[in-house]
Parts: C-alpha cells; structure tokens; sequence
C-alpha cells in the first residue's frame, strides 16, 4: 500500500524530510510505503543539495493541495501566508496535514483546527515546537492521564546559544549575536528570536495542549533578551544564578493561566540551568507524574525532519489500518481524539500585574549614606519584601545596588519601581529581571 505525500518547501526542514524518506533501511518499515509525490518550492532553477528528478519539483503549490493523488500534505515551507491558505486549501480537499509552522499555528490555529474537525483530517506539528524533541505528541498520548500544572521551556535555541556565550565568555550580547549570524545560528533578520516571538508562538502551542483549550498569542506576554547586559550576567552568576530566556505556562487557578516568554534568573541547581547552547529542554509538571523533562535539538535539517516524518508515519499508520475510513452518522471521518483537536473554547491568561514571582533589579544611584535604605522604604511600602540588598560597587561615578524580592505580586512591584524612578537620588533602573 503506497501513501502519497506531497511537500510544501524543500529548504532545510523539507530536504531532511526528503532524505529520511528515500532512506528508509533500519527505520520504520511503513517508511517503505511512502511515496513522495511533488515538492512544491518557490524557484526551480536553484541549486540544491538533493538530486531529485525534475518532475517532482514544481512552483505551483495549489495543485499540490488540491491533486486528488496526494494523501498528505507536508508543509514546511513557513511563513504565514501563502501557508495558511495552501493548508486550509489542503484540509478543504480532505487531505492530512503535517507542518512545522509554528508562527501559522499559533496564529491560525482556531480555523485551521476547525477546518480539519470538519473534514475529518488530522493536523500533525511535532516539529513546530522544540524541532526533533518529541514533546507534542507526549502531551497529547503518553501524559494524558496526568493534569498538567506547568510547563517550562528553553524553546529557542538562537538565543540560547547567545545567552550561553555571554555567560562562558563575558561577551556582550550585540557581539555574539553578529557571531551567531555569522555561524548561521541566528537568522539575517533575528527579531523573531531575540525578541521571545518565536519562544511565544512556541509556548502558546504548548499551553494549548497542556491546558485544552485554545490561547490567543496577543495575550501572551513576549519580553526578549537585547536588554540583558553583561553586568546582569556576572551578578547573577554570583548569587547562584544564570539567565536562561523561559517560556512559561502555568495553572494559576481553575479558571485562569499564565502564558509568558521572559528572560529569567534560573538557579544553577535547576534542571533547565545545564541546558546549553542551541539545545531545548522542555520541564512538564503534571499530576501523577511530577516532573518530566524532554532535551535534545531544537532545530536542524536532521532533528526537524525526524519529528516530521513521525508524524506522517502516525498518519500513514491510521490509514492503513482503515481509521481513516471509520465515519460517523454525518459521513465524517471518525477521528483518534489522542491526535485529533478537540477543544475550542478560549482559555482566560492572567494579566502580568497579578503574577507572584520573585524579583531581582539593578539600581545605578548617587552614592550617599541612606540610599540602600530608602529604597528599602520604599519597597515595604508596597509590600514588596526583600530576600537581600548589596551594593555591588561604582559603575560611572554611581553606585550599583542589586536587589532580589521574596516572592511578590508584580503589580505591587512595578508600582515601588514607578515611585523610585522618581527620587532624585536614583539616576538609573538599569535592569528588572524574574526570577525562578
Ligand atoms: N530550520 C529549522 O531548523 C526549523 C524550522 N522550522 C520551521 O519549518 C519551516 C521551514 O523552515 P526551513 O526549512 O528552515 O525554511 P527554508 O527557508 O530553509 O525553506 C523554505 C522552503 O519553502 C519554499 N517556499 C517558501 N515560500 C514559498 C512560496 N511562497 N512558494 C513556493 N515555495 C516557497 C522555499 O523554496 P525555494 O527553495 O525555491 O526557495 C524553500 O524550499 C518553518 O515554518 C520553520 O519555522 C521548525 C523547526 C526548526
Ligand atoms: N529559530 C528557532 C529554530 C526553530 O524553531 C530557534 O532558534 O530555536
Ligand atoms: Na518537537
């Protein structure tokens, strides 16, 4: 029995999925069954490291979609549109879509999940978070039984890379991110990364699994890691920190969650703070299971196309034992709730004024007797209560005044913060960061 795919992209995602299907030996063996049909790409006169036979290649991705040959539709071609129509042009011709696209799913996951409910298609995106590391799929098969309470990630390896260089070599952030351009880490354009967006599209999708039910990405809160300087480096380093950028999902009470991407004071006992380089880590807290945490490489040719092929593999599997056939009494196909979408109600995201976390923030103020103390004062005031205070030395003629909170509530926090931006003495807030 032959499975037909057909792929949108052949860039580094869609050329490791080509080289994992032409090479099945010592795989799956109902890697043997699948056919690679057409490969959609944007120019057929450039160069490419696959010797694939001209007339599988063609620039007319809608007759990929809509070519009543084709059972599988693999789109790695990213982006937003025309992704998110080419998909939805897919779901519409009763085709299963697998994709790696985790901007178009955190963004359209609401019609692109309804429109495969309604044609009884599955939507599989093993590859959209964490690339090769199986973390989708687990939370959606193998800790089902559990009620979820967190989830913890490093789910951007760029700036995970530049965040490590910094802590190992004292650098500057600006330094090494045109470092990591050059070595091909960072992209041309590394907003996305830098900037947590990429970590937010990322920990919307998860959150969505943990907590079945749909998150509108605007709600997210996104902070990045260009503010982060060296001086925050070394002083978390010796507090028994490092800064890692985490992207957090969290039961905060029946009815509301947290969804965040900040950087963050992680303590160096933590799980997540080992995790280096371009290397993702993903901590799920849930109940029975307490803490469960996936590692491996969050990107690449190879990792990203080993979570894609599964998931066509999981899909060619339920057609060939005739799932796919299974319908219900208005002729849709009856799909596995375990890899199906169900839900479709909105969860409700706490606002960040009402978090509780512990703080740390760096002061740069005249030098005179009694500054330590009125900054004291002054976070008491809003009952902000402090786990140490130190004056860490001159920087400019200032004196720098590190501070770490117990655990607070961020609105009472940011209003002591308002108040000492204003004394006369306080020239500079140089740095506000969570802590773990
Ligand atoms: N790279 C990685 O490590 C990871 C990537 N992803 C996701 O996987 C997806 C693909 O990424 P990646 O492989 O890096 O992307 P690339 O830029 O390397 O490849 C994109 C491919 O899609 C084709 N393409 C893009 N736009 C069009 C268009 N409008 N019409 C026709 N063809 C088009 C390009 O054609 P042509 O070759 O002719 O230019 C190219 O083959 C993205 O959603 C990304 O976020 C997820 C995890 C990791
Ligand atoms: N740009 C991402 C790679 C794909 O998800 C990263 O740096 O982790
Ligand atoms: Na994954």
């Amino acid at each position: 029995m032959a499975f037909k795919v057909g792929l949108l992209g052949l860039g580094t995602v869609g050329t490791g999925t080509v080289e994992i299907l032409r090479d099945p030996a010592q795989r799956h063996p109902l890697l043997q069954e699948l056919v690679i049909h057409k490969v959609g790409v944007r120019s057929l006169d450039k160069a490419r490291s696959l010797n694939l036979s001209a007339d599988l290649l063609t620039t007319d991705l809608d007759a990929i979609v809509t070519d009543p040959e084709i059972d599988i539709v693999v789109e790695v071609m990213g982006g937003l549109e025309p992704a998110r129509s080419l998909i939805l042009k897919a779901l519409a011709h009763k085709k299963h879509v697998v994709t790696a696209n985790k901007a178009a799913i955190a963004r359209f996951g609401d019609e692109i999940f309804t429109a495969a409910s309604e044609a009884g298609v599955y939507v599989l995106l093993e590859a959209a978070v964490g690339g090769g590391i199986p973390v989708i799929e687990p939370l959606k098969q193998s800790l089902c039984a559990n009620r979820i309470n967190t989830v913890i990630g490093i789910v951007n390896g760029t700036t995970n890379y530049i965040l490590t260089r910094m802590q190992t070599e004292g650098g500057d952030f600006g330094e090494i991110l045109a470092d990591a351009q050059q070595l091909g880490y960072a992209e041309a354009d590394p907003t996305a990364d830098v900037d947590g967006l990429d970590a937010a599209d990322k920990i919307a999708i998860l959150a969505s699994l943990a907590f079945s039910g749909r998150i509108k990405l605007s709600e997210v809160y996104c902070e990045g890691i260009r503010q982060i300087g060296a001086a925050d480096i070394a002083y978390a380093e010796k507090l028994g920190f490092v800064i890692k950028l985490l992207a957090i999902a969290k039961r905060e009470s029946d009815q509301q969650l947290q969804v965040r991407v900040h950087p963050t004071l992680v303590p160096k006992t933590h799980p997540l703070a080992s995790v280096n380089d371009v290397y993702n880590a993903i901590l799920i807290e849930g109940d029975p299971i307490g803490q469960v945490m996936f590692f491996g490489r969050g990107a690449g040719a190879g990792p990203t196309a080993s979570a894609v092929v599964s998931d066509i593999l999981n899909i060619a599997a339920i057609l060939k034992v005739g799932r796919g056939q299974v319908t219900q009494a208005d002729g849709t196909p009856l799909l596995d709730p375990l890899l199906a979408c169900s839900h479709q109600h909105y969860c409700t995201i706490a606002p960040m004024s009402e978090l509780v976390t512990r703080f740390y923030a760096r002061f740069l103020t005249q030098d005179y007797p009694g500054v330590i103390g009125k900054l004291g004062t002054c976070f008491g005031d809003h009952q902000v209560s402090l786990e140490s205070v130190v004056q860490a030395g001159i920087r400019d003629g200032l004196a720098e005044i590190v501070v770490v909170t117990h655990d607070v509530r961020e609105g009472n926090f940011r209003k002591a913060l308002d108040e000492i931006q204003r004394m006369t003495t306080v020239a500079n807030i140089a740095s506000v960061l969570r802590v773990l």
